[in-house]
């Protein structure tokens, strides 16, 4: 069996390329970093390490690597061939693997009807059909047709700390313990792919955002509190009282939230806090807030980690979630030298103000009742 992922990155060799070897299939790894394909091809393999006590490594074995700048027709051959299509690329990067995946399908289509499950394992609500949506605008109505038929897209949620990585060794990857990746059933072609360890799920909508809106959210809320307080990593801020409050008091809305829309158990949703709490704290993980804050226009979004769950409160509760707004108030002062989306929302706050450049970025009116709030605030 053969999978190509795209996206040789933290997560694609941290954890999608590490279970899908284990699950026996032989991974191609597609990625624009000439540095990290060059080295995936001339070592064949490397290592997964988990940031325990016992820093026990696995070996992730023959795997290779396609440079999609250099080699585009090596790309659309692996697609028409592949058992499986995943990537881990960023949600704002879909848009361009597309037109590679798009022209792999015709070939495909050309030789081989075996149909094929594409899944976008990206931190994002509907990713793989978001996907989809891209990769049919590049096909004529009788491609598409046939792409409708032979290709499923299921959506998927992936749950791994894998931070930046400083080993000694370039492929090495240094991964928390914990993982979770679960893959939407209603949506697959053929038979189910034989992933070890995925957990394949009619409902997966509760399962992506309890993770986006639990996970993502604390996360981002530790970033954005802890660089405004002048911590540099995640558990250094998770260590400090006064943000861990802060913290558990944004999940507290946003388990409010899903605890209204899915019917989580309220101590059950507690318990899964408290552990995601423990992961930030990891003493073996350094994670930079800079990593965790990065892209903060993305995370800005309407549907993304912070405003999506601020705007189901207001409207389930009638109320502002005050934590919510206090951590948006701290990702529009993110800045970053090295993300230039930081840099970008700078210069927009400066420009034109923080309520016009907010109401840009998430398409709320100027006076909607969480604009306001956060103006002011800030
Ligand atoms: N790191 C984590 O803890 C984590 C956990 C869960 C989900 N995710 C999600 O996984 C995705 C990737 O995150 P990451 O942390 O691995 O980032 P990363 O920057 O380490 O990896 C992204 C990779 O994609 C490659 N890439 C960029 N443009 C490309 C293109 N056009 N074609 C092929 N490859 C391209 C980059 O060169 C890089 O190697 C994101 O959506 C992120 O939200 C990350
Ligand atoms: O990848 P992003 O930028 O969407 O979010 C940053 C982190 O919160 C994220 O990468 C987590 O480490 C990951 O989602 C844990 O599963």
């Amino acid at each position: 069996m053969k999978a190509t992922h795209f996206g040789a990155g933290n997560i694609g060799r941290g954890f999608i390329g590490l279970l899908l070897h284990q699950s026996g299939y032989e991974v191609e790894f597609v990625d624009v970093n000439e540095t990290v394909i060059d080295e995936i091809n001339k070592e064949k393999a490397y290592r997964v390490i988990l940031a325990n006590e016992e820093k026990q490594a696995f070996q992730v074995k023959g795997v290779s690597g396609i440079n999609s700048g250099q080699a585009p027709e090596a790309v659309i051959q692996a697609i028409s061939t592949a058992n499986l299509v995943t990537t881990a690329v960023g949600p704002h990067i879909l848009k361009f693997v597309a037109p590679l995946i798009a022209e792999g399908l015709k070939k495909r289509m050309q030789a081989n009807s075996q149909p094929v499950n594409i899944i976008a394992c990206e931190n994002m609500v509907g990713g793989s059909s978001e996907l989809k949506k891209h990769v049919l605008e590049k096909l004529t109505a009788d491609e598409a047709a046939w792409v409708q038929e032979h290709v499923g897209f299921p959506n998927s949620a992936v749950d791994r700390i894998v931070p930046n990585q400083h080993n000694e060794k370039l492929l090495d990857v240094l991964v928390e313990p914990f993982h979770e990746w679960v893959i939407d059933s209603t949506e697959l072609k053929g038979t189910k792919p034989d992933i070890k360890e995925a957990l394949f799920v009619e409902n997966l909508q509760a399962y992506i955002e309890r993770k986006l809106f639990t996970v993502n959210t604390g996360h981002a809320a530790t970033a954005y509190l802890g660089n405004l307080a002048g911590h540099t990593t995640i558990a250094d801020t998770i260590s400090d009282e006064k943000i861990k409050q802060a913290v558990l008091g944004t999940l507290e809305e946003t388990g409010k939230v899903l605890i209204a829309k899915y019917a989580f158990q309220a101590d059950e949703h507690q318990k899964y806090i408290e552990k995601i709490i423990g992961r930030f704290a990891n003493p073996n993980i350094i994670d930079d807030v800079q990593r965790v804050g990065r892209a903060p226009l993305r995370k800005l979004g309407a549907k993304d980690r912070l405003v999506a769950p601020a705007l189901e409160y207001m409207n389930e509760f009638d109320q502002v979630p005050e934590h919510l707004v206090n951590v948006i108030v701290a990702a529009l002062k993110f800045v970053s030298e090295e993300d230039q989306e930081s840099l970008t929302l700078k210069e927009k706050v400066q420009e034109k103000g923080v309520g016009p450049a907010f109401s840009e970025i998430t398409g709320l009116t100027l006076d909607h009742p969480l604009v306001e709030k956060v103006v002011a605030l800030y």
